[in-house]
């Protein structure tokens, strides 16, 4: 009869052997089970379920050929992981990168389950993508590559089965080519992706909600420690969907965002942005679709470092909203060598796990992913709700909705790590509570 132990071990020895080059994939699992261990201890089914968990439903992988303007044809490659529907249908975005891979979306998928559950709402957990690179191309070009992608996705996915969205590249424009695609196959105009326009279903709030909830959750988490926004400054990094609204919900609450980021470097404002340099920010990246390096043409005050992270700047919060592994060990220690109190995740998976550990040695708040970006897919599923009742709630509904399930998140994740013995960390608290939910669903809904 082997311990606990023993079977905690086999099960990770076990993930590991059979897939041993999906090193994100591994790296989101090892940040998991590290914080599970006092679960799998006081229930042993808990680790049978988790062992089922890491293995998704399903894995879609399939060939996008499309045509670019000069009358040639490229080849891409789509991704659906399908990673568990113990809470309701399948649920997550869509990335367009030329770094995505099967590792990329299982890490994603993976994240978004317990993210999903944290969020109180009934879903379920997806993720997919293409490696295509929108940079550059035409908008005929990105509208010729969503309609293959979903030529076959639409088979796939549905308003109770799985419901796609944005993520890295994924935005209103994407989301329009590939909802009109998926109703001209299906003939059926249902609420099957969200981040829809407004006029055709979406909802008030969805464009804000990643970096608002963030900001949100942070305030909570300031909040229980007897610290406020007001006056502090705030590293923000990426210039994408989820900064911009990061930084707008900082400036709103009285905290000075100073940095935004793209691959090629950062700008710094260093008497932090106003709502007009924002607004800008919002421009360059969402219309004009450049870099950020553009920015310096508007602003006397701005600076431009070329080939640098922000995390250099000194800073009282961190808030990273780019991509995954952006800060490293080396990064965490200059976060806490410059005086960082409190690093927020907007992104996912933004931090290496050698970077945590720092966060912890160094005494940080710590809001992880899971918990921190949580919002962008609660709105989404309010999204799903307000369609299903073929109604629009006003941007105050949705916006009070978006900020208690933030409020919730925070304290369900305080309640979970006290109950296990591990007081005050959030992190884990943030994976004992959402994975506790999908497990007891999975349990009662049998070995399926
Ligand atoms: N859009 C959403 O609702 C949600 C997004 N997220 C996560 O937030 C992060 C950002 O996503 P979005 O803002 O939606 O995408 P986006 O496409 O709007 O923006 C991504 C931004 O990150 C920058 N970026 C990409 N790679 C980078 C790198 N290596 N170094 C520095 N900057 C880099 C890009 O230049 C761009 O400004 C991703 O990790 C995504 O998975 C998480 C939850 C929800
Ligand atoms: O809104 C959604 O369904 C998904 C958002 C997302 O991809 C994420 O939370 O990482």
């Amino acid at each position: 009869m082997s311990t606990v132990a023993e079977q905690i071990n086999a099960v990770r020895a076990n993930i590991r052997r059979r897939d041993p080059d999906q090193k994100e994939f591994l790296q989101a699992v090892e940040e998991v089970f590290e914080s599970l261990a006092p679960v799998f201890e006081k229930d042993p089914q808990y680790l049978e379920a988790f062992e089922r968990l890491v293995e998704p439903e399903r894995q879609i992988v399939f060939r996008v050929p499309w045509i670019d303007d000069a009358g040639k044809q490229q080849v891409n490659r789509g991704f659906r992981v399908q990673m568990s529907s113990a809470l309701g249908p399948y649920k997550g975005g869509l990335r367009f990168h030329p770094t995505v891979n099967l590792s990329v979306i299982k890490f994603l998928a993976f994240e978004q389950t317990f993210k999903n559950s944290l969020t109180t709402l009934m879903m379920g957990a997806g993720k997919g993508g293409s490696d295509f690179d929108p940079r550059g191309r035409s908008d005929r070009e990105v509208m010729a590559f969503c309609q293959s992608f979903m030529t076959e996705l639409h088979r796939h996915i549905g308003s109770d089965t799985d419901v796609p969205a944005g993520d890295i590249n994924v935005g209103a424009r994407e989301i329009g080519f590939l909802f009109g695609q998926y109703k001209r196959l299906a003939n059926n105009f249902t609420g099957v992706l969200t981040g829809k326009d407004l006029a055709w279903g979406g909802s008030l709030i969805r464009p804000e909600a990643t970096g608002y909830g963030c900001v949100y959750f942070a305030q909570n988490y300031l909040a229980h420690k007897g610290e406020a926004f007001e006056g502090k400054r705030c590293i923000v990094s990426g210039s994408g969907n989820v900064a911009q609204y990061t930084a707008e919900k900082l400036l709103q609450l009285g905290a000075v965002p100073i940095t935004f980021s793209d691959s090629n470097g950062y700008i710094l404002e260093p008497n932090g942005f106003t709502q007009e340099q924002i607004d800008h920010v919002k421009e360059l990246k969402n219309v004009k679709r450049v870099r950020i390096s553009e920015y310096c043409a508007f602003s006397s005050t701005a600076q431009y470092f070329a080939g640098k992270k922000p995390w250099e700047v000194a800073a009282d919060y961190a808030f990273p909203s780019a991509t995954q592994n952006e800060i490293d060990e080396e990064d965490a220690k200059v976060l806490a060598a410059n005086g960082v109190k409190g690093v927020f995740e907007g992104a996912n998976m933004p931090s290496t796990n050698e970077a945590i550990e720092v966060y912890k040695s160094a005494g940080f708040m710590f809001g992880p992913a899971k918990a921190a970006n949580a919002g962008g897919v609660a709105v989404s599923g309010l999204e799903m709700a307000q369609n299903s009742q073929r109604l629009q709630w006003t941007r105050q509904e949705v916006d009070d909705k978006l900020e208690k399930i933030m409020k919730d998140i925070f304290n369900n994740s305080l309640v979970a790590a006290e109950r296990y013995g591990l007081k005050g960390d959030i992190q884990a608290g943030a994976n004992i509570a959402g994975f506790i939910k999908v497990a007891d669903s999975m349990i009662s809904q049998g070995c399926v």
